[in-house]
């Protein structure tokens, strides 16, 4: 049974939720699914904007015959090449024949490693700028290099301002009979997944990020739809949207508070990250999360890292290390480029040592305008007595930082 929305009168929604993947990419927990999308235009020409997963194929197959009322499938543009949106390929292709695609050079060459038989489609090749037209609608092409692939470009319809904007604006969670935006309460229900999408499948990608941004605001006053390959279409509010992109794309913080994380396998670090949020809270600092680095999947850790402005990293030293899953943690951090954030340190250990210093030689080496304050908690085992002034001085240089009290 088909199932499919109208984005405009010739525009149509044709993708499909998946609320049985466990892990996207094979790592990431998706609790609340996941929408692979895909859109059909109806012009004199029959447009396909991408495809989906393998997983949803059958649905996919039947909204897009559902849409197409017995016409040919003429085009298929194909803008992201990664196989959650093009693993359909050849299953179009065996029900359309004749369908053209249209996609970039880089993309054409990674369907061939990937094995497409396209060869005896006609192939049209577009770079920057190019324009098209399938009759009423006539559509422009932008690069968009590393977002989230090197081969990636998004559509631009001029003529209904439609922008297919491919992994940008994307999100987790199944859209499960919702389409738009302003269908859901995003800003309660949707944001911190489609920040937890972001950071951990984009969030490397910032610079590249912010050149396609550059290049949606010369054709700002174009946009009127959104059309991302998971997650809702936006047609209105595009200043809410954009502006969480900016931040995530440039590492500014979202939100002034502190993420505290600790490790912790006796529970002495963790009653000293206790101490410090409890601290934290009296001197009014309460926009604060807390957050066992064990039992927190490190998507997460990483959402909240780009969300939050300042860092607490609370670890045991482990055979003369890091906390192997802190270390973890830290370097995903590293991974994904994260930068421009205040960090606090706390180190336990009972013999030797070492974790406070390797974190912050972690930071110095390896991650940008990463300032750590002067004030590290070095405990022996547990937070005796005599060492609640250090908790206090530390917790007063957090709130000091957070309130941007000059030193
Ligand atoms: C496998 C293992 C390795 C450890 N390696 C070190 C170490 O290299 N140096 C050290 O000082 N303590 C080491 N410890 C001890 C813990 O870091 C220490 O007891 C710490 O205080 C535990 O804090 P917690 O109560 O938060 O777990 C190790 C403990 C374990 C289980």
């Amino acid at each position: 049974m088909y199932c499919v929305r109208k984005v405009t009168d010739d525009l149509f929604w044709v993708g499909a939720n998946d609320h049985r993947l466990h892990l996207f990419e094979n790592i990431h927990p998706i609790p609340q699914g996941v929408s692979y999308n895909a859109y059909v235009l109806l012009d004199k020409a029959t447009v396909l904007f991408d495809t989906v997963d393998w997983a949803v194929c059958r649905q996919f197959l039947e909204n897009v015959e559902h849409v197409l009322q017995g016409r040919p499938l003429d085009y298929m543009v194909i803008n992201h090449m990664e196989p959650d949106h093009c693993a359909c390929i050849e299953e179009i292709i065996l029900r359309y024949p004749k369908v053209k695609i249209i996609s970039t050079e880089k993309s054409f060459m990674l369907m061939h490693q990937f094995g497409f038989h396209i060869d005896k489609q006609e192939l049209i090749e577009v770079k920057e700028g190019d324009t098209y037209s399938f009759g009423g609608h006539t559509v422009t092409f932008v690069e968009a290099p590393m977002v989230h692939w090197p081969e990636a470009m998004v559509t631009l319809d001029l003529t209904n301002g439609a922008l297919f904007s491919a992994d940008a604006f994307g999100s987790f969670i199944g859209l499960d009979g919702h389409l738009f935006a302003d269908e859901v309460n995003f800003d309660r229900d949707w944001l911190d997944e489609a920040r937890r999408y972001y950071t951990n499948i984009v969030g490397k990608y910032g610079p590249h990020v912010q050149l396609l941004l550059g290049k949606a605001a010369t054709v700002l006053d174009k946009i009127k739809f959104i059309c991302p390959l998971h997650g809702p279409v936006w047609r209105k509010d595009f200043g809410y949207i954009l502006d969480k992109y900016q931040h995530w794309s440039t590492y500014e913080p979202e939100e002034k508070g502190v993420l505290i994380v600790y490790a912790s396998m006796y529970g002495n670090t963790e009653a000293a990250a206790q101490d410090l949020a409890a601290r934290l809270c009296e001197k009014g600092i309460t926009n604060t999360r807390l957050y066992d680095v064990s039992s927190t999947h490190v998507s997460e850790l990483i959402s909240q890292t780009f969300e939050y402005s300042h860092l607490v990293l609370a670890s045991v030293t482990y055979n003369l290390g890091i906390y192997p899953v802190m270390l973890d943690y830290l370097e995903d951090m590293k991974a994904l480029n994260l930068q421009k954030r205040t960090v606090a340190i706390i180190e336990n250990g009972s013999w030797a040592i070492k974790s406070g210093d390797l974190m912050q030689k972690f930071l110095d080496d390896n991650m940008k305008d990463m300032t750590v304050l002067n004030e590290r908690v070095s405990l022996a085992s547990t937070l005796p007595d005599d060492k609640v002034s250090e908790m206090e001085q530390l917790a007063q240089a957090l709130a000091d930082s957070v309130n941007g009290v000059e030193k």
